[in-house]
């Protein structure tokens, strides 16, 4: 019998699987791949259907990590420099809402896969049933990922502390959000990013208009990058626990 881990699995394998094969097609030159356990899954598909894409396919990391494993796995990876137009994109998520705008940086990885999907025609999601929600922080409790350079970190969190949920219309449900420093697990002291950055996480309850928090939330000084990634995504695919993969 399956646990519920292996089940999760699987969805993100099927997610992986079905987004590469419907996007990653011999005129793709430019791929960019992001970042997580679930892209681990885009990258094996990437190998098995090696002889089908483009001949000089190059791949453009998000992370330390996606470059690791896409050399590993025997792929040319490139950057923006050489290759500011990147033909698709395929990233995993922290969690979807219904309009497909986007929490990311679980992974700390925000920043780059910012500019790496800014730079895409076309930006795909893969992910989980976990992740498939109504509201940005129906499902995903971790908070919002903010990248912030580290000798502004303690004046950004008092900003956003001070961020109320209305202005005009409803924009956040909690009343008065809380933010934390992310925390290495083993390394004593705060996460790093690839760019030498702190990583804030800040709640704010289900988010109504995660466009408007994004405008708030980008404009205090400090502020490198945030996790929302609104109206970005053209499709998003979640791996369901039955072995489905629904797409929207
Ligand atoms: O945004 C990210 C990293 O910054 C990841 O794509 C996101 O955290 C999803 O990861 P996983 O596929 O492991 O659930």
């Amino acid at each position: 019998m399956s646990s519920s881990a292996d089940l999760i699995e699987t969805a993100k394998q099927l997610a992986a699987y079905q987004a590469v094969d419907h996007y990653v097609n011999p005129q793709v030159r430019v791929l960019g791949v992001g970042s997580g356990s679930t892209i681990v899954y885009a990258i094996h598909r990437l190998a098995e259907q090696r002889a089908q894409l483009h001949p000089d396919l190059v791949c453009i990391p998000t992370s330390f990590q996606s470059r690791q494993l896409l050399i590993e796995a025997g792929f040319r990876v490139g950057d923006l420099d050489e290759f500011p137009q990147v033909d698709v994109t395929i990233d995993g998520a922290d969690e979807v809402d219904a309009q497909l705008n986007v929490i990311k940086g679980g992974g700390a990885a925000q920043l780059r896969e910012k500019v790496v999907a800014a730079a895409s025609k076309v930006f795909v999601i893969v992910a989980d049933h976990r992740k498939d929600s109504t509201h940005l922080g129906q499902q995903w409790t971790k908070g919002v990922p903010i990248e912030v350079i580290p000798f502004a970190y303690n004046t950004v969190m008092a900003q956003i502390a001070t961020l109320r949920p209305t202005s005009t219309t409803a924009v956040f449900e909690q009343n008065a959000p809380t933010v934390t420093l992310r925390m290495a697990l083993r390394k004593a002291g705060p996460v790093i990013t690839d760019n030498g950055n702190f990583v804030l996480d800040a709640h704010f309850g289900l988010i109504y208009a995660p466009g408007q928090l994004f405008d708030q939330l980008i404009r205090i000084p400090g502020v490198v990058e945030v996790g929302l990634f609104c109206g970005m995504a053209a499709k998003a695919y979640f791996g369901k626990a039955d072995g489905t993969v629904v797409s929207r």
